[in-house]
């Protein structure tokens, strides 16, 4: 029997403790949350799940791997008693910007692994890489893959500076994809279309690329071809979006603004001292 812990339990903590209820036989989970009400609506009814909204009943409580799903400041916030539980075993941050060495120097623990899950963990489709801290054993190890490949795929990175692009990238991209999504029925419903039928081209246009992308083994500049006939309408909508300084360009911009912010949150979030 594995025993999870979760930290927080809004958007990302519900996601994946929901996946991992489903997809590891025998885990345990109890979540910390001070609004539990929200925490229990965002995990599957009818699942047994042990909530609580502090720390205060789990002083003697002990967990194979903590998972922090709260916002770096809410990290920041958490009291000694919380640390004292959170420490009792391994622990996974999904936090951006929270640098191995800042995790290291608040919970005095190196048995950690610093993470960056997807929202797709909705639907269990979610894109994880993880860094392990050194003291991370081979079982604590084998433990983190399986909670995150219960919510998509994971992969272990060997540098923590990788962790930034990649949040660049997966963490922040399906907030770009949604976004594409929106302009494009925004521009459908200025073409002339209601917005009910707006959303259900939009939606399908993006499942049906998504889905062919990820069952079709050609690249996706391949697939992109495929669609476009010679002077066709195809290439007359992507001589727009590939003109000089737009897509191409804005996503080099995007993917290097967002790795910024990720580097200037961890020298927030960088601990007053360092570890010992
Ligand atoms: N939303 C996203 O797409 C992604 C978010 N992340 C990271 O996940 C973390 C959580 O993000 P979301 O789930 O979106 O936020 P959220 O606001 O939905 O969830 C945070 C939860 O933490 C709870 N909380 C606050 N203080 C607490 C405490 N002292 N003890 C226990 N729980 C506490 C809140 O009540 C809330 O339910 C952030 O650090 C973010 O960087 C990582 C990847 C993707
Ligand atoms: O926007 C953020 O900071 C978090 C991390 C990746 C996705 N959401």
């Amino acid at each position: 029997m594995r025993r999870f812990l979760f930290v927080g339990c809004g958007n990302m903590g519900g996601a994946i403790a929901s996946a991992a209820m489903r997809a590891i036989p025998h885990a345990r989970i109890t979540v910390v949350d001070p609004s539990p009400e929200r925490a229990k609506a965002l995990l599957p009814a009818g699942m047994a799940v042990e909530t609580h909204p502090d720390f205060a009943k789990l002083g003697e409580a002990r967990f194979d791997l903590g998972i922090l799903c709260v916002k770096p400041q809410q990290f920041a916030e958490l009291s000694p008693l919380a640390i004292s539980v959170i420490r009792s075993g391994a622990i996974a941050s999904i936090m951006a910007g929270v640098t191995l060495d800042a995790l290291a120097a608040r919970l005095g623990s190196e048995r950690i692994a610093r993470t960056m899950p997807n929202l797709p963990a909705l639907v269990g489709q979610a894109m994880t890489v993880g860094v392990a801290a050194d003291g991370l054993t081979q079982a604590d190890r084998r433990m983190v893959a399986t909670l995150f490949e219960a919510v998509g795929q994971f992969r272990w990175l060997s540098d923590e500076t990788l962790i930034d692009a990649a949040t660049a990238v997966a963490g922040s991209g399906p907030g770009y994809i949604f976004a594409f999504a929106q302009y494009m029925m925004e521009a459908a419903v200025a073409s002339g279309m209601d917005a009910a039928l707006a959303d259900l081209l939009v939606r399908q246009t993006f499942r049906g690329a998504a889905e062919l992308m990820h069952a079709d083994p050609r690249t996706a500049e391949e697939l992109k071809k495929a669609v476009t006939s010679k002077a066709g309408t195809t290439e007359a909508g992507l001589a727009v979006f590939e003109a000089e300084g737009a897509l191409p360009e804005l996503c080099l911009k995007a993917v290097a603004a967002a790795a910024q912010r990720a580097r200037e949150l961890s020298r927030t979030a960088a601990p007053e001292s360092p570890r010992q």
